[in-house]
């Protein structure tokens, strides 16, 4: 792991703090397993333990439900491999059509059910408020040009920027719909400079390319940017934006699948060192 003081150098450095939502900001598994095991159970298959789940998660959703159910047929580590789910999913007769249909029946369920068990990771909610509460002081500056034409824009406030105010931004594999009803029900949803999303971003992580865009819309160098992940997805959109990552060793994603990418600065949990961003 690296030092506390190595991650406070390094997060001292940094403007831009790109969050990934499932494992890192919330602790999110408590309601995606019983959607999953939900949706396994109308198509006759069988379900998964709450650990078995934790691997499937990462890709977005439908590859989520890809993985359980080809789970029902290859051993759960090997789901990882997007080709063997693949070449899974054929063999059985599992269409994309099918795939299609299990996943809405998940997405449902999921929707309805997605705050119940869901919970943010001790010191999130502080952390964002903190930020976005700054950001918003700066906001009110009456000289700002872009105050007077946008109203509340934080990242692009003369003051905010030369002050340089921190801003959070977050990058998540997740759908919109259930991201929006998580952030609101712990009142967060307007405590991001910019977030996207699973349907929303250019392209899903490990692509770059929803990175590129948090840079583009916020102004802010890449590096003066972090990204801050739990998961393979997060670590490999750093690797592929040139931008630095924190990877949580204590979230979603599986000790033996992160260090094979040799991630750069490593720590347990958000909670480790939250209070100093
Ligand atoms: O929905 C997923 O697959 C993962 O979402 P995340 O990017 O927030 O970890």
């Amino acid at each position: 792991m690296t030092s506390l003081d190595e991650i406070k150098a390094l997060i001292a450095q940094k403007e831009l703090f790109i969050f990934d939502l499932d494992g890192t900001l919330f602790n999110t598994l408590g309601d995606l397993a019983p959607a999953v095991n939900y949706a396994m159970t109308q198509f006759g298959l069988h379900t998964h333990s709450n650990d078995d789940v934790r691997t499937f998660i990462g890709n977005g959703s439908m590859n989520l439900i890809r993985r359980a159910v080809a789970a029902n047929f290859i051993p759960v580590a090997s789901t990882r491999d997007m080709e063997k789910v693949a070449e899974t999913l054929a063999r059985e007769n599992y269409s994309d059509e099918k795939i299609k249909e299990i996943h809405k029946v998940y997405s449902e369920y999921y929707w309805e059910h997605c705050t119940k068990n869901t919970e943010p990771y001790k010191g999130v909610v502080e952390l964002l408020q903190r930020i976005s509460n700054r950001a918003e002081n700066f906001n009110r500056n009456e000289d700002c040009a872009e105050c007077d034409k946008n109203g509340a824009q934080p990242v692009n406030c003369v003051a905010t920027k030369s002050a340089k105010v921190r801003c959070t931004a977050m990058l998540t594999n997740k759908p919109v719909a259930p991201a929006q009803k998580i952030l609101k029900k712990f009142g967060l949803e307007n405590s991001f400079a910019t977030y996207l999303c699973g349907d929303t971003t250019p392209e899903r992580k490990p692509s770059p390319a929803g990175i590129y865009e948090i840079l583009r819309q916020t102004g802010i160098a890449p590096e003066k940017a972090i990204m801050i992940g739990d998961d393979t997805p997060d670590v490999l959109a750093a690797k592929n934006a040139g931008i630095d990552c924190i990877t949580l060793f204590e979230g979603f994603g599986k000790t033996e699948n992160l260090l094979p990418l040799e991630p750069c600065y490593t720590a347990g949990h958000i909670k480790d060192f939250a209070e100093f961003i």
